[in-house]
């Protein structure tokens, strides 16, 4: 499957354009690409307008597959969306709720016989298995995004958009769930695009990057080619330089703001 592209998103609240007739893309199948760029500036936006649930007038494409003009239950076969803010929790076991999702991706009759070790596995896979019989409404806030993520892959979506999915974890769980996002996007060949705050780990593990500032694209590409001092002071307004660390891994250092 080819590329992801959006043309002509222009997205409204009320008089407010907050995008105005962008066009992002192609976002490659088998490459994580990460939404940055300050706070409002319609990362959150742009990324329902992909997932169709935000009205947006856009032309969006995959591959063969032409999104836009599908309906959101048909859409959502394809496209799965991880919102920022999860849903208030249910009574449900992390192990039921993950089977759930895996249920809700597939046609009525055309379930996996082996749902339950799907479901272990992926929860294993982030580090969570531990918590398959503990009740949603009883976890912390970070261990209900892992399991989020978990619901999220086991649908087992063509894409994949994920709103800061790092919010809420640990310096150990950021990169162990980017880490396995990249290995399933590459496995699968999704496409998987996912709103980022910290530009180290998107310059670490993002293959493309696009930024943002007041809903218009700033720049997009390799993320060392477009994470620059000059685009930091415009787009942050930070005096920042990007260093190379010991081990050859470019990183951002900032001296001071504006
Ligand atoms: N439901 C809404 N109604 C009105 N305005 C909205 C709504 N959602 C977002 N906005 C506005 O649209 C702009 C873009 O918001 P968006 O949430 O897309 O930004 P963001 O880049 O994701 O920000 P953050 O990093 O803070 O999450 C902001 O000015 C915001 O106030």
């Amino acid at each position: 499957m080819s590329g992801l592209t959006a043309t002509h998103v222009t997205v409204r609240y009320g008089r407010r354009t907050v995008l105005d007739d962008l066009s992002v893309g192609p976002l490659s199948a088998g490459a994580v690409s990460a939404l940055l760029g300050p706070n409002g500036s319609g990362k959150s936006t742009l990324l329902r307008a992909l997932a169709g649930i935000e009205p947006s007038g856009a032309t969006v494409r995959c591959g063969e597959l032409e999104l836009s003009r599908m309906r959101l239950a048909a859409r959502a076969r394809h496209c799965v969306y991880l919102p920022q803010a999860l849903p208030p929790p249910v009574h449900l076991q992390v192990l039921e709720s993950v089977i759930a999702a895996r249920r809700a991706a597939a046609p009525a009759g055309d379930w996996e016989d082996d749902e339950v070790s799907e479901a272990l596995e992926i929860l294993g896979r982030l580090g969570v298995d531990d918590l398959a019989l503990r009740y949603m409404d009883e976890l912390s806030g970070g261990q209900r995004q892992l399991v989020g993520l978990a619901q999220a892959l086991v649908r087992q979506p063509e894409i994949l958009l994920l709103d800061e999915p790092l919010s809420a974890l640990d310096l150990h769980h950021q990169f162990a769930v980017m880490k396995f996002v990249r290995q399933e996007t590459r496995e699968r060949g999704m496409v998987t695009v996912v709103v980022l705050h910290d530009l180290n780990i998107a310059l670490q593990q993002a293959d493309h990057v696009v930024m943002l500032r007041r809903g218009r694209i700033e720049g997009a590409g390799d993320a060392r080619e477009v994470i620059t001092t000059p685009m930091l002071h415009h787009v942050y307004g930070v005096r920042a330089r990007v260093e190379t660390c010991s081990r050859g891994r470019p990183h951002v250092v900032v001296d001071g703001v504006d």
